[in-house]
C-alpha cells in the first residue's frame, strides 16, 4: 500500500472553546474555512485543514487521516485491506464533501484506532498568516507531523502499519512497566514503536498501553527554535501545564516540549526533526528517549 503521509487528525471534544484558544492563541495555528460553533477546523499550511475538533460528549480521537496519491492508490488500499480481512467502509458523497476530499475509506487498526485513508484534499490558497509569524514544517511530503496512538496488542498493530500500510519501522524503545500502567503486567518491558511512510523520521508512534482519549499526543514541527521557545512562553503565561520540559529526542533529534491539551492527552511542539532517506534507513533500537531534557512531570 502506498500511503504518503499523515494528513489530518479529527478529534471529538467536550471542550471546543478551550481548543479554540489553545490552537489559535497558544499554538499559533489559524482557524480554517468551514468552522462553525460545532466544529473547529485548523490550518497550519496550504491544506484547507489539518486538525478538526468536533463538539461532542467525549474527548477522543475520531480519525487519523492518511493520504494516498490518487484514486488508483485508494482502490489498491481498499483491495489490500479487504484481502487482509480488514473491514473497509467507503465514504458516501456527504462525507467526502464534509472532509473536502475526493475519495476516502474508513477502517480501524488492530488496536481499534479509527483510520481514514483518502486522496485529493482541498487546498487553501490564501496566505496562512499565523498570529506570531511562526511557520509549521509540513512541506516536501512530510505531512502534518506525527501522532502517537495506543496499541496494547503491539505486534498486531506494528504488522498492520508495516506489512499492510507499507510504513517503515524506524526504531523502537523499551518502556518499563511503570510507563505502561494499563499494560497486562508481569513483563519486564514493553516496546514502543516509531514508523513512517515518508522521510519524516516518524509519522506514527505506537504506545503499548490503552488510553481513554485514543491518542497519546500529536506533534507539530516548527521552522525555528524561537517558534518553539515563544510558544513555551505562551503556555507558561496561560498557566497550561507543561507535561515535559524542552529536550532533544534520540531518534528523530527533535527539540521539543510537551504540553497538556484539553481532553487528557498532550501536544508536542518541536523543531529540527530528522528527515531520513527511506532507501538506506536501517531499523534500530533506541535506549533512551532523549539526549537531554524531556523531564516528564507527574
Ligand atoms: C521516545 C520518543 C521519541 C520521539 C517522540 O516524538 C516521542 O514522542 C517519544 C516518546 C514520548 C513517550 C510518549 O509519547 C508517552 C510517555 C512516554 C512513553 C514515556 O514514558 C517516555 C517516553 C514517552
Ligand atoms: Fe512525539
Amino acid at each position: 500500500m502506498d500511503i504518503r503521509s499523515l494528513g489530518y487528525l479529527r478529534i471529538e471534544t467536550a471542550r471546543l472553546a478551550e481548543w479554540r484558544t489553545y490552537t489559535l492563541d497558544i499554538l499559533g495555528m489559524v482557524e480554517a474555512e468551514g468552522s462553525t460553533d460545532e466544529v473547529l477546523h485548523v490550518r497550519i499550511d496550504d491544506r484547507i485543514r489539518r486538525l478538526s475538533f468536533e463538539a461532542g460528549e467525549q474527548d477522543r480521537l475520531l480519525a487519523a487521516g492518511f493520504e494516498v496519491a490518487g484514486a488508483a492508490a485508494l482502490a489498491e488500499a481498499a483491495a489490500e485491506l479487504e484481502a487482509a480481512g480488514v473491514a473497509v467502509k467507503h465514504a458516501d458523497q456527504a462525507t467526502l464533501d464534509d472532509r473536502r476530499v475526493q475519495g476516502l475509506l474508513h477502517c480501524t487498526d488492530p488496536a481499534g484506532n479509527p483510520v481514514e485513508i483518502y486522496w485529493g484534499q482541498a487546498q487553501d490558497h490564501t496566505p496562512l498568516g499565523t498570529p506570531y509569524g511562526n511557520r509549521f514544517v509540513t512541506g516536501d511530503h512530510l505531512g502534518l507531523g506525527h501522532v502517537v496512538l495506543p496499541a496494547p496488542d503491539m505486534e498486531a498493530a506494528v504488522s498492520f502499519y508495516e506489512d499492510l500500510l507499507g510504513f517503515q519501522l524506524r526504531d523502537r524503545m523499551k518502556l518499563p512497566p511503570i510507563a505502561v500502567p494499563t499494560g497486562e503486567g508481569g513483563r519486564d518491558h514493553y516496546w514502543m514503536n516509531f514508523l513512517s511512510p515518508n522521510a519524516r523520521h516518524h509519522s506514527l508512534g505506537l504506545y503499548p498501553g490503552a488510553l481513554p482519549p485514543g491518542i497519546v499526543h500529536f506533534m507539530v514541527e516548527l521552522e525555528t527554535l524561537d517558534d518553539v521557545g515563544f510558544c513555551l512562553d505562551r503556555m507558561q503565561k496561560a498557566g497550561i501545564p507543561i507535561a515535559s520540559s524542552l529536550g532533544r529526542h534520540s531518534n528523530d533529534h527533535m527539540v521539543s516540549f510537551y504540553a497538556q491539551a484539553p481532553g487528557g492527552f498532550q501536544v508536542e511542539y518541536g523543531w529540527d526533526g530528522l528527515v531520513v532517506d527511506p532507501a538506506t534507513w536501517v531499523a534500530k533500537e533506541i535506549t533512551a528517549d532523549s539526549f537531554w531534557g524531556h523531564q516528564w512531570n507527574g
